[in-house]
Formats: structure tokens, sequence, C-alpha cells
């Protein structure tokens, strides 16, 4: 991967009404990176990515897209950033077809809309209504029509939310092979599979402001936790020896079964435990943490206080502050 970064934000402030709901987020994206905005409802995802976007104006800090400002250079900010359109945004009679000679002539050099249809398995949808497309059909022309100018950079705002599995998986295939083209992806999500299974570096933002920043092997190690191991002891084991554990996060004895959390070097310590005291261990299993449980962790005093401001505060969704 190459280290140029394409997406550099400092110290991001962003308010509503008094009420941060960005408070001073850094982070870059390097080129070619899928780089993924994780955090619960209400975090302050969206309106990072708007600020990026050029969609919003930032309170305070620094957003630049390959060294553009996107809201005072917006239109040069927006041959090099393709957003994906919010369903809203769409006529409901106009055809796949239609949709895409249309945003091909918002560019002055697009790509031809063809073989992108083709690549996005559109073809065959050319002249059916938006109205009439299924979730993922949409979600697909959503991408074709944020790719159309071709853009090096993709912003994808909860792109898979309301997909069957299939569809998700589908979906995520499209993102590998758009990366696999050179562009590099902004990726907001609420699903940890799809963040840990995409994204070579994930930024967890919790109540406005970075509480993570890693790749997802990363963000997993450095929870309490990483490595979980369960048995359940030929004869009961002694809690003491339990305890005394090395790099022990938890140990839980339930019906007389042991499941205990930590590192690599509590799995071994376990395993001599064991050996030592001539103990066998039935239906052994050891599997390692989820981005779920490291999200957990790292959010862990998450309140919905965020989400409650929310329902009473939002004033300007459906118009953006600065016009695209
Ligand atoms: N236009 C607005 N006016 C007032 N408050 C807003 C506006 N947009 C967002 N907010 C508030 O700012 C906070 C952050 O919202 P934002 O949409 O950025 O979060 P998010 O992480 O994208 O959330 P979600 O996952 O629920 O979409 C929330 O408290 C939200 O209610």
């Amino acid at each position: 991967m190459a280290s140029t970064p394409v997406i550099e934000v400092s110290d991001l402030r962003k308010s509503y009404g008094g009420r941060p709901a960005v408070d001073r987020v850094s982070f870059t994206v390097e080129e070619g990176e899928i780089f993924g905005v994780l955090g619960p409802n209400g975090a302050g995802k969206t309106t990072t990515v708007e600020c990026v976007e050029g969609l919003r104006v930032p309170d305070a800090g620094r957003v630049r897209v390959t060294g553009l400002d996107p809201v005072t250079e917006h239109a040069a900010t927006r041959r090099v950033l393709g957003a994906q359109l919010q369903e809203s945004e769409l006529q409901a009679k106009l055809t796949v077809r239609e949709a895409l000679e249309l945003y091909a002539a918002f560019y002055t050099r697009p790509l031809d809309w063809r073989p992108l249809a083709e690549r996005l398995g559109l073809t065959d949808k050319l002249t059916t209504r938006f109205a009439k497309l299924s979730g993922g059909q949409k979600q697909r022309l959503f991408i074709a029509l944020a790719l159309i100018g071709n853009p090096r950079i993709v912003v994808l705002d909860e792109l898979t939310t309301g997909l069957d599995p299939r569809a998700r998986r589908d979906t995520w295939e499209l993102i590998e092979d758009i990366r696999a083209n050179g562009v590099t992806v902004l990726l907001v999500t609420h699903f940890m599979e799809e963040a840990q299974r995409l994204c070579d570096r994930i930024a967890v933002i919790d109540k406005g402001r970075v509480a993570a920043l890693d790749t997802p092997a990363g963000l997993i190690r450095r929870s309490a936790g990483a490595t979980v191991i369960s048995f359940t002891p030929s004869t009961r084991l002694d809690d003491s020896d339990l305890n005394a554990l090395p790099a022990l996060a938890s140990v839980e004895y339930k019906d007389g079964r042991v499941t205990l959390s930590g590192t690599d070097e509590t799995v071994n310590a376990v395993i001599t435990l064991l050996a030592r005291t001539h103990v066998t261990a039935h239906q052994l299993r050891v599997t390692d943490a989820t981005l779920d449980d490291a999200f957990l962790d790292l959010t862990k005093d998450a309140t919905d206080d965020t989400t409650k401001d929310g329902a009473n505060g939002d004033t300007d969704d459906a118009t953006k502050e600065a016009a695209a």
C-alpha cells in the first residue's frame, strides 16, 4: 500500500445547537485503503464524513481531500471524491440507464457507464425504474453513480443496511473489487463483520471522538480478553489456580464448564495447569475474540444520550449546509 494520505482530518469539530457532535476528530486515510468509520448510533460518523465530502462546514479543524479544502474547493473535491447518494435523491421514475446517463453528464471525464453497469450486474435492469429495484439493486446503482465520475476516493455510508446476507456479501465483493481498481474507500458502517472483513484500518468513533484507530486485528488485540478458552474439566479446578493465570481478563465457572479470556499466554498456562494437576479437559475450545467484543470493550461507557439528543435536535438533515 502506498503511503500518501488522500484524506486528512485534524482536530475536526462540529456542534449542532451548542452540542458537540464531532469533537476533535483526527485521522488520515492512505491511498488505496479501505478505511472504516465505526461507532454506535449518534457517535458522529455521518457528520465526520459529511465534512470530508464538503456537505457540512466544520466549526474548527482542518479537512483536506487530496490536498483540497472540500468546502472552499468544492467543485474540485467532487471530481476526486465520489459520494453515495441517499435514496431520496433519486427520482422514483428514473430508469437505471437514465440515472447513469444523467450522472455521467455531470462530469467532464466520466467512466463509460456500460462496462460499469456490467461490472455491477445492472445490465439487465437498465430499463427498470428506480422504484422497482430491490434493495440490493438500488445499492448497486448507488455504487455505480458514486463511481461514474471516475473518482480516486469513494465514500460509502451504511451501504449494506437493510440488505439480506447474500446481497450484503455480494456488496462486500464489489467494494473489494472497487479497491482492486485503485479507488480508496471510506466506509461508514454499523456492522462489525463488515468492518472486520473489509477494512484495512478502522477509526472507532464514540461520542464524537476517536476512541481507537487501528487495524481490525489490532483493535481485537488491544481489547481485554482477545482469546477465549473454554472446557469442562474432569474434576473441579482450584479457583486460586485459575485466578493466578497470567494475563487473565475474565473467568467464569458455570455448570461445570470453565470459560476464560486472556491472551495466548493465558492459554499456555491453562494447558500447563491441566497437565500439572492431571485434570482432563473435555470439549476444549480456543477461539479469538471478535471485533464485536473489541467494539463493546472500546465503547463500553457509551450511553444513548447522543441518540436521544438527536431525536429532538435534528434541524437540517434534508438540507445540507454547503450545497453540492
Ligand atoms: N442536522 C443536525 N441537526 C442537529 N443535530 C444533528 C444533526 N445531524 C446530526 N445531529 C446530531 O449529532 C450527533 C451525531 O450525529 P451523526 O449523524 O453524525 O452520528 P452517526 O454516528 O452517523 O449516527 P448513526 O449511526 O445513528 O447514523 C447526534 O446526536 C445527532 O442527533
